[in-house]
């Protein structure tokens, strides 16, 4: 035999000189959800060691991130009832709670960097990205001006990068346009590219309590079978003016991220989202997997497929375990 690949993996420092791929704390984004209450703190049932935190537990969590070498976090809110309405009028009231927590985030901690989610959802008492007409569609063009009104009024908070999530045709370019005629020229765009109709978020949906009233995103997210489509998507947002191209879910998906990745110069992002949590921390739960090593596993297959970035929530369990 001529040819013995064992060779290159017969002791741990060779294995590790021709490892191809590393995951360090520098690519990942943080997810974190913030509650009104702000001592408020309440483990998310579907996503065990996961917690939805009130304004003080954040700030602590956030401090501790940052010294673990995690330091981009993207911030959701969980709305009450009381505050969701079908225009998810909430979503661009610079007096609400999450942005006057965001404002105290970027003053804390300026060197963090703060990610914002760009969709009516959390807001609408209809659970959905968009606005909801009497006949149950979603209303693309007009839902863009309340998008647009949340994008500025997270900017004016200070926010570093601008998720918009919503899946609405032609909202990157919009969300652009309006940032730049009011200054924020400085204010970056994360595109949530290609999108799918995933039933991996269900955990996101308890966190929030967001799940859609009625119907089904399918009319605006995409559908798992299509991954052409996702050319289309990123075309768009390339020449909308997006900084970064996001997949999602992501392990699912890794031949769409490579797709992104091999057609693309822009960065590309992939959300490990919650529903990929979820399964790794029930089945470690139950002692059917090692979850430290299955984590290492899940965020590396993603690297190698191509993101340059990963929005996870297993993103301090990492940190901690790298120490
Ligand atoms: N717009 C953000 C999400 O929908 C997150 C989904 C998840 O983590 O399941
Ligand atoms: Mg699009």
């Amino acid at each position: 035999m001529m040819i013995r690949p064992r060779r290159n993996r017969k002791s741990a420092v060779i294995r590790a000189m021709v490892e191809e791929t590393k995951v360090t704390t520098d690519d990942l984004i943080f997810p974190l959800f913030l509650l009104e209450d702000p001592k408020g703190k309440i483990e998310v049932n579907s996503m065990p060691g996961i917690y939805r935190l009130g304004i003080d537990h954040m700030l602590k969590e956030i401090e501790e991130c940052l010294k673990l070498g995690v330091a981009a976090f993207d911030i959701f809110p969980v709305v009450n009832e009381a505050h969701k309405d079908k225009m998810a009028t909430k979503s661009h009231d610079s007096g609400f709670f999450y942005i006057t927590a965001l404002k105290e985030v970027k003053k804390r901690f300026p060197e963090a960097c703060i990610m914002t989610d760009v969709a009516m959802d959390p807001y609408s008492s209809d659970g959905h990205d968009g606005i909801v007409d009497e006949n149950g569609k979603i209303l693309n063009d007009e839902t863009l001006e309340v998008l647009g009104k949340m994008a500025l009024t997270q900017a004016e908070a200070g926010i570093d990068i601008i998720g918009p999530s919503d899946m609405m045709d032609g909202r990157v370019g919009y969300i652009r346009d309006i940032l730049d005629d009011n200054g924020f020229t400085e204010t970056s765009i994360m595109s949530y590219s290609a999108k799918y109709a995933s039933a991996f978020y269900g955990p996101f949906r308890d966190a929030l309590d967001s799940a859609p009233k009625s119907g089904d995103k399918k009319t605006y997210q995409m559908n798992p079978a299509n991954q052409r489509e996702a050319l289309i998507e990123a075309d768009l947002d390339v020449e909308e003016g997006a900084d970064f191209l996001m997949v999602k879910p992501a392990l699912a998906y890794l031949d769409v991220i490579k797709l992104l990745k091999d057609n693309y110069e822009l960065p590309i992002a992939a959300y490990n989202v919650s529903g990929e949590y979820a399964m790794v921390a029930a089945a470690a739960e139950k002692g059917w997997l090692d979850k430290t090593s299955a984590m290492n596993e899940s965020l590396l297959s993603i690297k190698r497929a191509g993101a340059d970035i990963i929005l996870t929530y297993f993103a301090k369990e990492f940190a901690k375990n790298k120490q």
